[in-house]
């Protein structure tokens, strides 16, 4: 049979090596690549149409940072699809990084020193900002927006004797510490990364605890450090380049330093090839590659609990709520002032 796959954030990085490599392991796949840009989509489409000439692929307008682009699209998809068999939420931003040099010095000659490059802790900060829905933009396009998907998504995501899919790309740069609960937005901090990728951990064990009975499951991944758009945010592409050999070198100590988005697909892809029964909600599954280029995926257990999720899970459902009423007073407000 036949099977979807959505993959959000499709058009570079990560998305569009994940779609390469889905497009390569099954080739009756109907693959649809949901993005905000359709230009970028439609060139990412005919990249893949290249490699696959005989492949289905299809692109969807979808800005998961808009409350009404994610309704909008999910209505695109029901009209298009009878069911999902995979839904790959992958669009991701880290807005304005900056990181503390000090810092980074100060932990090559610390016993943290593979901890650090591994996930960047106390090296990155970044500045957000509130978008057109009111919300904290790294928040509402990690997670929120995804999370507004899977609700409108549930009658193709969760159907009698059919199994359905659902895979974060996360980060091993989540952290509890950088996550609250008072404020899950991350309005206050100066992390909202790794505070959205914290929730989105959450959210994957929460949605397993609600959904696995109604055939959806969730799996959290992450793809390493790749060379993307979003790393040439950190630190410009040509330096990347310059340091590459003293990347390689770290690689050895970590395996986290997987570099191309190729290799950072690897979970991604290697969960496609599970069944279901095998996956472990508390895991988080890492694209590795070591010294020698080899790529593989191996599950970590991730600092998450049944309470924290739950609590998330019912804070993101009431401010579901919220957000809808909005929105319908947003639209009735301008269809009676004429817009
Ligand atoms: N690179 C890395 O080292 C790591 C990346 N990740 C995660 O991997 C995921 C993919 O990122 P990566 O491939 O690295 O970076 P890219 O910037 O190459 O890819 C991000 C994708 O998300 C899309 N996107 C961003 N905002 C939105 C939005 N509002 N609506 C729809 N699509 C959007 C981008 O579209 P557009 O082209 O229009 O901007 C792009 O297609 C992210 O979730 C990131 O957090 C996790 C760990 C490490
Ligand atoms: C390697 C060099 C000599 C110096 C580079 C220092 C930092 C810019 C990097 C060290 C660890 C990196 C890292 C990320 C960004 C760049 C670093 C901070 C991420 C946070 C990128 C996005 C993710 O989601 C994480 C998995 C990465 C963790 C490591």
């Amino acid at each position: 049979m036949e099977r979807i796959v959505i993959v959000t954030g499709a058009n570079s990085g990560i998305g569009l090596a994940l779609c390469d490599r889905l497009l390569t392991v099954d080739s009756h796949l109907r693959l649809c690549l949901a993005c905000r840009n359709m230009q970028r989509a439609h060139a990412a489409r005919s990249t893949l149409l290249t490699s696959h000439p005989d492949a289905r692929v299809d692109v969807v307008h979808l800005d998961v940072g808009s409350v009404q682009s994610v309704l909008t699209a999910a209505q695109e998809v029901q009209s298009r699809y009878s069911r999902i068999d995979f839904l790959y939420l992958n669009a991701g931003i880290m807005p304005n990084p900056q990181v503390d040099i000090k810092a980074l010095f100060k932990g090559l000659f610390s016993r943290n020193v593979i901890n650090m490059f591994a996930t960047a802790e106390g090296l990155l900060t970044q500045q957000d900002r509130l978008n057109s829905d009111g919300l904290q933009e790294v928040f509402a396009t990690n997670l929120f927006g995804h999370f507004l998907l899977i609700k409108e998504l549930e009658p193709l995501l969760c159907q009698p004797s059919h199994t359905s899919r659902i895979v974060w790309t996360s980060s091993s740069n989540a952290r509890r510490s950088a996550f609250s609960m008072e404020d899950i937005q991350h309005t206050h901090g100066t992390e909202p990364y790794s505070s959205s990728k914290y929730a989105s951990d959450l959210l994957s064990l929460a949605l397993n605890r609600h959904k696995n009975s109604q055939g959806l499951f969730s799996s959290v991944v992450c793809p390493g450090l790749v060379m993307t758009n979003l790393t040439y945010g950190i630190l410009p592409s040509f330096f990347w380049t310059l340091i590459m050999p003293i990347m390689f070198l770290i690689r050895i100590f970590t395996n986290t330093f997987t570099l191309t988005p190729h290799n950072g697909a690897e979970a991604l892809h290697w969960l496609f090839l599970q069944k279901s029964e095998s996956l472990d909600p508390r895991a988080k599954y890492h694209s590795l590659t070591s010294g020698l280029g080899t790529n593989y995926t191996q599950p970590r257990q991730m600092d998450v609990d049944d309470g924290m999720s739950e609590v998330l899970y019912e804070k993101l459902l009431e401010l579901e709520k919220g957000v809808r009423r909005k929105l319908t007073e947003r639209n009735a407000d301008k269809e009676t002032h004429g817009q």
